[in-house]
Parts: C-alpha cells; sequence; structure tokens
C-alpha cells in the first residue's frame, strides 16, 4: 500500500540548498522504488529571506511548518562577509527557534566509520557510537545578557539552563537507545568538577533513572578527556548523552573523526511527537565551499534516511543507507565528484 509522507523543506543558506536538492533527489528515488508518496512543500527561510522580510521566522509560518509530518531542513548562516545581517540571527531565530518550538529534546548524531574512508587518526578502529545531545536547553537557550555595554567595565553572560525534566528526558532517552545497542553501554559527558551545579544534576539524573536499565553499563567522561578519547581510541564509546553545548561541539569532532564533516548527519526529534521531527546535516552552510559544487551531499543524504527511519520506513531508510555505504566504498582511489554528482550516485544505487 502507498504510504504518504508530508516533508516540509527548508534548504536554508550556502550550501544547504545545494545538498538539499540532493537528498530530495534520494528520497525521490527511493520512494519509486518503495511505492512511497512523497510530498514536499518548500519554505525559503534563511538570510536571503531575511534580507527581503527583515523576519527570520514568522509565527504564521511556524504554524505552517508544524502541519507537516517532518521536516528536511539544509542549513543556515548568512556569508561572514556581509555584514548587513546581524551574526547569528538566522542560527538563534530560525534554526534554535524550531528546535525549541518544536520541543525537539533529543538532537541525534550518530557516528560511524565506513571502510576505506580517510580519516585523521592513524589507527581509528570501528567506530559506530551515538551522540544524544540535549536540543532545547543548556548554554543555547538564550539565557543572559550585558551589562555596561561597551564600556571597559562590560560583563556578558550566557548561562547554561538545565531542568531536571529535560535532563531526565533525555537520559532516558539515552539509555534506551543504549539498550537496543549489541554493547549496551552509556557514556555521560559533562564537566561536573566545574559546572557543579547542572553537572551534579546530569549525574544524579543518571544514577536514579540507571536502574530502570539494568541491561545498560555506564561510565562518566569530563568533556575535555573525552575529547582525548574522541581522537585516540573512537572505538571505546556506544552511547553519549550529553549537555546541548558539549553535543554541539563533540559531534563536529566526531564528523571529523570519522573521515568528514560531509557524512555526519542528524535528527532534531520530539520524541513525544507534538511536534514534527526535523532532520539536517550536522553542518553548517560551509560559505566557504558554497556555490561550487564542493559540498559532500552524504550528510544530508543520510539525515533523509534517518527521517524515513523516524516516520517508519525502515526499507527505504535501509535501501537510501546501504546505498550510501556502496557510494562511499566506489569513492576509494576515484576522482572527486561534485555535489550533484554524488546525489546521482547515490540515487541511481537506490534505484
Ligand atoms: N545546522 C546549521 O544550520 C548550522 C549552521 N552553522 C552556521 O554555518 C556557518 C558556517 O559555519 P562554520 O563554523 O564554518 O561551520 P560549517 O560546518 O559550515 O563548515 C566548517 C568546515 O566544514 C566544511 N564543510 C561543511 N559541510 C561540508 C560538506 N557537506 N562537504 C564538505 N565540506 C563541508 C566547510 O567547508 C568548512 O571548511 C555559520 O554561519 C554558522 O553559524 C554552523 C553549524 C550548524
Ligand atoms: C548553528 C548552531 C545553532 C547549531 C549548531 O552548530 C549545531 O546544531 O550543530
Ligand atoms: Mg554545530
Amino acid at each position: 500500500m502507498t504510504k504518504s509522507i508530508d516533508i516540509a523543506v527548508i534548504p536554508g543558506d550556502g550550501i544547504g540548498p545545494e545538498v538539499i536538492t540532493e537528498a530530495v533527489k534520494v528520497l525521490k528515488a527511493v520512494a519509486a522504488v518503495e511505492q512511497l508518496d512523497l510530498a514536499f512543500t518548500e519554505y525559503e527561510l534563511g538570510a536571503k529571506h531575511w534580507l527581503e522580510t527583515q523576519e527570520t521566522l514568522s509565527e504564521e509560518t511556524l504554524a505552517k511548518l508544524r502541519e507537516h509530518e517532518v521536516i528536511l531542513f539544509g542549513a543556515v548562516g548568512a556569508d561572514p562577509s556581509d555584514t548587513r545581517i546581524p551574526s547569528g540571527i538566522i542560527e538563534r531565530e530560525l534554526l534554535l527557534k524550531l528546535r525549541f518550538s518544536m520541543d525537539h529534546f533529543v538532537n541525534l548524531r550518530p557516528a560511524k566509520s565506513y571502510d576505506g574512508v580517510p580519516t585523521p587518526l592513524a589507527n581509528p578502529g570501528k567506530i559506530d557510537f551515538v551522540v544524544v545531545r540535549e536540543g532545547t536547553e543548556g548554554p543555547y537557550a538564550g539565557n543572559g545578557g550585558v551589562l555596561r555595554a561597551g564600556t571597559p567595565h562590560e560583563i556578558a553572560t550566557e548561562v547554561s539552563l538545565n531542568t531536571r525534566h529535560g535532563v531526565e528526558r533525555v537520559v532516558r532517552d539515552a539509555f534506551r537507545r543504549a539498550s537496543l545497542r549489541e554493547r549496551k553501554h552509556l557514556t555521560l559527558v559533562h564537566k561536573h568538577n566545574v559546572l557543579v551545579n547542572a553537572g551534579h544534576l546530569w549525574r544524579r539524573t543518571v544514577e536514579e533513572v540507571a536502574p530502570e536499565f539494568p541491561e545498560v553499563t555506564r561510565d562518566y567522561m569530563h568533556v575535555d578527556a573525552a575529547t582525548i578519547y574522541m581522537t585516540t581510541d573512537p572505538g571505546r564509546f556506544d552511547v553519549i548523552v550529553t549537555d546541548n553545548l558539549f553535543g554541539d561541539i563533540l559531534t563536529d569532532l566526531a564528523g571529523a573523526v570519522t573521515g568528514g564533516i560531509g557524512l555526519a548527519a542528524s535528527g532534531n526529534i520530539n520524541m513525544d511527537r507534538t511536534a514534527p521531527s526535523m532532520f539536517e546535516p550536522v553542518h553548517g552552510s560551509a560559505p566557504d565551499i558554497a556555490g561550487k559544487g564542493l559540498a559532500d551531499p552524504t550528510a544530508a543524504i543520510l539525515s533523509a534516511a534517518l527521517l524515513l527511519e523516524h516516520v517508519g520506513q525502515h526499507d527505504a531508510a535501509a535501501r537510501v543507507e546501504q546505498a550510501v555505504e556502496a557510494d562511499i566504498a566506489a569513492r576509494l582511489g576515484s576522482e572527486a565528484r561534485s555535489t550533484s554528482q554524488i546525489g546521482d550516485a547515490i540515487a541511481a544505487r537506490v534505484a
């Protein structure tokens, strides 16, 4: 039976539209094989829209987005040379607003090594872990301000917000994900030796939720040490649970050690399904390579696979992942390809 999926598409800025074109191409290819009826509605949001309208995300557009089943997101962020756009406004008032208002409390970021993909590590071994990053709180909550602005006595604060409710639900989700994996191991990453208030809340919460998952082993790592192990022994990780900022930083590192940020996918998930979940590559708008056909669309394509998984299309998701794996294997020793050539090749393997 044909299953229809209503997808909002926000290509965004820089390489966002370039990689999303390829992700949509692959979704259309898999839809044809798996008999899915995919409806795409594109929303032009981001830097260009802001320049035209001075608007990042209106309540009206937010309400329309909420009507869709899922969202496929590219990347946002203006070219830094464009001084007309206030720094970070699109990231905060569009991307973070979407994550916060749609309660995307699980920011899921798998990290996996692919055979033969060059990595900066001398001896990477097999890497297969998932970062469960808290998505709606932490230092990104917009909690802070500036006193005595512009004076020699200026004071700037960003206060990290950590609620028991917010920490507990993401910790429980991470335990559950760990319990479904082969190694069943959870690592809490924080910095409780210094960030005592939030750190202790996270630690206590892990200890209190742990009895619900007796099969899951656990350990703790300070975030600075975690960066060491992620580069020297990434194979040791299975599931990592951490706050919004640490998770952001660690997942760029995870992308780098697994062979490139162009392969790193993510999902912003509302586990209660009270609003659409949103799938996007981990990377940003990459103004340095935008418009040149150099962006690797694989991260966006793998994010589309996470989207399919989320809507219960497991066969379609597996088909996309297998096509990506085959394409990556075929890259070894071959000429570099453009964004659209990679998308075409993966779409052809899906069909
Ligand atoms: N989710 C989002 O929309 C995000 C947006 N940003 C925004 O993006 C803009 C640029 O941020 P950066 O810090 O430079 O991070 P970035 O992730 O855009 O780029 C970092 C480096 O990775 C490379 N890169 C990124 N994606 C790639 C791909 N698919 N294929 C090949 N190379 C790739 C870039 O060329 C650059 O050298 C900023 O405005 C930032 O705020 C940053 C991260 C996430
Ligand atoms: C641009 C930020 C709002 C987010 C970010 O870097 C990320 O989610 O990876
Ligand atoms: Mg980031």
